[in-house]
């Protein structure tokens, strides 16, 4: 059965540019966006986006930017030239740093040339890795899908595009913000896969089954013997 796989972006978490390109020569006929992380970026620089595109293929850039609005205003200028097709801020960081950032990503989108679209701008809402205890000791008494839902909705009125969240509050952020706002989910474990650092799963099935518009899934494939085949049984 042909399976379709325009909805699933693969994590290249490792320091090693060689071993991300050669992920990316692998799985490219499937996989149309790949995600550029803070091991990946702080190993390889911002050139690698640019690599990853002139196998034409594009970038989620996940620095998930949170400071002060001047400063993620600047970060996400510099996202925007980079050659990105989607890339993260913190919605914790507040509405003022997400307007600030989207403000700053349409002037820079503006003064670029040769860009087909501006990037989208994504809202990481609750860690995947944390659970409702790991918010109790932070002092949030909401639960985790509660709380998602609320920075969803801000993400929403800061002018976000999206958010990033755990495949459990899909449905109650699809509710609230409406069909045109992007869900990215990590946090997603095949069934035969370990779940690792993550306490907010479900199955890459279950989550576009819920609504995602793309799935996030890293090492169930990339540290697999065989990625390839790994990849082609994610939704089993
Ligand atoms: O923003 C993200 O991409 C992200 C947000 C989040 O809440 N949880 C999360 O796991 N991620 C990223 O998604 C990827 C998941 O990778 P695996 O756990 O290996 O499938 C990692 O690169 C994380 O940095």
């Amino acid at each position: 059965m042909t399976q379709d796989f325009s909805k699933v972006i693969i994590a290249l978490d490792t320091p090693d540019e060689n071993k991300a390109l050669g992920l990316v020569r692998l799985l490219k006929n499937r996989i149309r966006v790949f995600k550029v992380g803070l091991e990946l970026f702080c190993s390889a620089g911002p050139a690698v986006i640019k690599k990853i595109n002139a196998e034409g293929c594009r970038v989620f850039l996940d620095l998930k930017f949170h400071d002060i609005p001047n400063t993620v205003a600047g970060a996400a200028r510099a996202a925007v030239r980079s050659g990105a097709f989607m890339f993260n801020v913190h919605a914790s960081g507040g509405r003022e740093m997400m307007q600030k950032a989207r403000e700053a990503a349409e002037r820079a989108f503006i003064e670029k040339e040769n860009h087909p679209e501006r990037p989208k701008i994504l809202a990481v809402t609750v860690l995947t890795s944390l659970d409702d205890r790991d918010l109790r000791e932070m002092n949030i008494t909401e639960s985790s899908a509660g709380q998602a839902v609320r920075l969803a909705k801000l993400a929403l009125a800061a002018g976000m595009d999206g958010v990033v969240t755990s495949p459990g509050e899909i449905e109650a952020i699809r509710n609230a913000v409406g069909k045109d706002f992007l869900i990215v989910t990590p946090g997603v474990r095949p069934p035969w896969a370990g779940t690792g650092d993550q306490k907010r799963v479900a199955t890459p099935k279950e989550a576009l089954k819920a609504g995602a518009d793309y799935i996030v899934i890293g090492r169930p494939v990339t540290a697999a013997p065989d990625p390839l085949a790994a990849l082609e049984r994610i939704f089993v």
